[in-house]
């Protein structure tokens, strides 16, 4: 325990620096409302500009002018604003809560104490007051022991003495907690943040980082970085944290919207939105990978993760699953690279490309211009060049039609609006030059949907070359006739608009390789979170897709969802062996913070001996596991619900699939307003909600129920990351429920890490 003295100076020093905070609010808060005035201001007066007699040349020409400085005029003070509010959220946040830690360093001899917030504040006299939590000497805080330490600035490592190391928890001005600690930021503020009820949205973890936390948001080094973390050990956390790192450190060569984050679907999305944003960052762009596919493949179908896991429970032959596990992989992308090498030599499949229902170009004319251009040209090249020859044949067409009657008469039936719109304000020398611009301008946009088709690279018949790629491809453990149904299928989903979700990518591949296209260089940076949901080949695609962006690639491989059923062979593993010229750092996080240690231990219990799991230390119930026969098994959940209910704000019910979820909502009947969530929401209330826990992936919850975890839902050995994923999902309070017949993956467990309820009236 500190001694009163010293928390009084610490609450005084408070004072000093939310005084000066203050003062400069201020002067913003005043700056600002000037800057709202002026925007007003400038905005009436362009308002009134636009107004001017605009018939006379010479007056649309200057109004013009005008119009074009009060733009931007308009812009700056918009932009003017934008700053000013920034600024003002930034210190509203400082004066609530100036700072969560000091360190007290001595260097050459001088001691100096260092306050560290989220944002910096120097004051009028030029004193730093509170340190960002990025600045290079900030990773002491979290790095850290007493005694000598060194920290990395751009000028190189700095030796320093840590002579002291202390936490504070401010809210409204006032020290709330204060206390010095030596190692790991303190156990203490930890137990307080993580005993708290779950929030609709995430939270920042700035002033709890961990140490292994912090070599993730601080990597520099790596072109792929990549994270396993058991569940709850702030993977995601940490990434988010890492944003806001990277966007402080590269300020002036990088903006938010040059950083993508994939995310596992939209309600993730939602929860996550406020985390940058608390630490005065702008949020990155977030997709999910069937947003991603489907624009891709514009007009098309593709299937998504989640309808796929749906069908693959109703039927997953053995030898379907050893050609996705196939397609699924980097060999499979590598085939279709030497595919696209011997393209060149050889006829591709084109589309006919049709014009008013005749063809214009058509397959084989596309073809003799292909082939006949060099053999050792790169595909790439060849089909720019076979697209170069199209546009200039489509040109050539436009200019002989310009002089044909149909064009004339179109001109002598132009409305007078629809001549103005052609025209424009362009002024011309002649009448004939006049009519020649318009006779263009009709043509063009007669042939535009030509040209569109040829801009698009729409010749191209991919799915075609595809199934011409995947005739030689078949590996040797899979029968012929097994392959050749697969393709049939692969044709007949082309026919239906559709495309499955392990053809995806490498179509998307073969499309890009061999028309040198569908590659980002703008992106530098890319987060993917729940790695385990993405194939190798997806991994190889969003790499060739955003060529300079280096990864950041975070999961667990114990919460295979999606591909637990067929996939084999170690998933770490295969995704270094694919980027063999990449620099790849590889961090791991072995403890788990979400949950209660009594939650954390029955999860590590599922789990193979030698994963590493470690249960942060905070006192909670036992899981409790309940056995009900089916007529009670309403009755049961019903009655459990209350129970949780009474202590907890969101209380959560997760089952195997969609069509189980529906089936409890619509037989549940409570009092209370029940939730189902479903693919398409955006936003999780609190109160009591039903998911399929794929939907929960990456969220968390007060109390979770597993319903039904029976040997009928959960039978399979497979189904251990499933019911892992589910349990890991609790804060604070855990249920399962088994119907009839427990899983016997619960049954396998030691008994003293659970207790077990048989029938509904024990259960009370
Ligand atoms: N250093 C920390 N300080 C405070 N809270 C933390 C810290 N690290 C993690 N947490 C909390 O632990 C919980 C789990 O974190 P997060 O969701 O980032 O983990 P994850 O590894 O992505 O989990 P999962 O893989 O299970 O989805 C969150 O409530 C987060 O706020």
């Amino acid at each position: 325990m500190l001694h009163e003295d010293t928390k009084q100076q610490e609450q005084a020093r408070v004072d000093r620096t939310v005084t000066q905070v203050d003062k400069r609010l201020t002067v913003i808060n005043q700056q600002l409302a000037n800057a709202y005035n002026e925007t007003k201001d400038i905005e009436q007066r362009y308002g009134d500009n636009t107004k001017v007699n605009i018939t006379e040349v010479d007056d649309r020409m200057e109004t013009n002018a005008a119009v074009q400085q009060q733009k931007q005029l308009v812009a700056a003070a918009v932009e003017n604003e934008k700053l000013l509010t920034s600024q003002q959220a930034r210190l509203t946040d400082l004066v609530n809560s100036p700072y969560f830690g000091r360190i007290d360093i001595t260097e050459d001899g001088e001691t100096e104490s260092l306050y560290i917030g989220t944002a910096t504040f120097i004051d009028d006299q030029d004193n730093f007051l509170i340190y960002d939590w990025r600045a290079p000497v900030s990773s002491i805080y979290y790095n850290g022991t007493l005694g000598p330490v060194t920290y990395e600035t751009p000028n190189g490592p700095v030796k320093v003495d840590l002579k002291l190391k202390r936490q504070f928890k401010i809210q409204n001005g006032q020290i709330e907690h204060v206390f010095d600690t030596n190692e790991t930021v303190g156990d203490e503020l930890l137990q307080s943040v993580l005993g708290e009820q779950s929030d609709e949205y995430m939270q920042n973890i700035v002033a709890t980082i961990q140490k292994e936390q912090n070599d993730i948001i601080r990597d520099t080094t790596a072109d792929l970085l990549i994270v396993q973390g058991v569940a709850g050990s702030g993977k995601t956390s940490a990434v988010l944290q890492r944003i806001a790192f990277l966007l402080y450190h590269s300020r002036s060569q990088l903006e938010a919207d040059q950083m993508v984050l994939f995310s596992p679907n939209r309600l993730f999305s939602h929860y996550i939105s406020e985390v940058l944003p608390s630490l005065g960052e702008k949020n990155m762009r977030q997709v999910t990978m069937a947003e991603f596919l489907s624009h891709r493949f514009s007009g098309l179908q593709v299937e998504n993760l989640f309808d796929r896991f749906e069908k693959d429970q109703t039927s997953f032959p053995e030898m379907t699953q050893a050609m996705r596990r196939y397609k699924e992989s980097a060999a499979f992308m590598h085939a279709i690279e030497a595919y696209v090498k011997q393209a060149s030599t050889q006829p591709l499949a084109f589309n006919d490309l049709y014009f008013e229902d005749r063809p214009f170009f058509t397959k084989d004319q596309m073809n003799q211009i292909y082939l006949a251009l060099p053999a050792n040209m790169l595909p790439g090249n060849k089909f720019l060049a076979t697209k170069n020859t199209l546009i200039k044949r489509l040109k050539r067409q436009i200019n002989l039609e310009v002089h044909l009657d149909w064009v004339a008469e179109k001109i002598d039936t132009l409305t007078d609006d629809a001549y103005r719109t052609i025209v424009g304000d362009r002024e011309f020398d002649s009448g004939d030059d006049e009519q020649a611009f318009i006779a263009r301008e009709i043509v063009q946009s007669y042939f535009a949907p030509l040209y569109e088709s040829i801009y698009n690279d729409y010749f191209l018949d991919e799915s075609t070359e595809y199934q011409h790629f995947l005739s030689g491809a078949c590996p040797a453990d899979i029968p012929t006739k097994v392959w050749d149904a697969m393709i049939r299928q692969v044709a007949d989903n082309n026919e239906r608009h559709i495309v499955g979700l392990s053809d995806a990518s490498p179509i998307l591949y073969l499309r890009d390789l061999l028309t040198d296209s569908g590659q980002n260089h703008g992106i530098q940076y890319l987060f993917i979170d729940e790695m385990q949901d993405y194939s190798i080949a997806q991994f190889v695609y969003i790499h060739h897709a955003f060529p300079n962006a280096k990864l950041t690639v975070l999961g667990d491989y114990a919460q295979d969802v999606f591909t637990a059923t067929y996939q084999t062979g170690h998933f770490i593993d295969q995704l270094t062996a694919a980027f063999p010229r990449l620099k790849i750092n590889q961090i791991s996080l072995t403890k788990s913070y979400r949950a209660t240690a009594p939650i954390t231990n029955f999860a590590k219990a599922l789990l193979p001996k030698e994963i590493a799991l470690q249960a942060f230390s905070r006192d909670g119930r036992l899981p409790r596991v309940i056995e009900t026969p089916n007529d009670q098994a309403l009755a049961t959940l019903t009655q459990e619900i209350r129970h949780l209910q009474a202590e907890h704000a969101t209380v959560a019910i997760l089952t195997k699939n969609q069509q189980v979820a529906h089936q409890l909502y619509a037989s549940l009947t409570l009092d209370e307003h029940v939730t189902l969530i479903s693919e398409t929401t955006r936003s999780l209330p609190k109160g009591i909600l039903i998911l399929p826990l794929y939907l929960a992936k990456g969220l968390e919850f007060d109390a979770v129920i597993g319903y039904d975890i029976s040997r009928k839902t959960f039978g399979a050995q497979s189904d251990v990351d499933l019911l892992y994923t589910l349990v890991t999902r609790a804060m604070h309070d855990l249920t399962l429920i088994g119907v009839d017949q427990l899983s016997p993956l619960i049954v396998a467990l030691p008994t003293d890490i659970y207790t077990t309820l048989q029938s509904t009236k024990q259960s009370i």
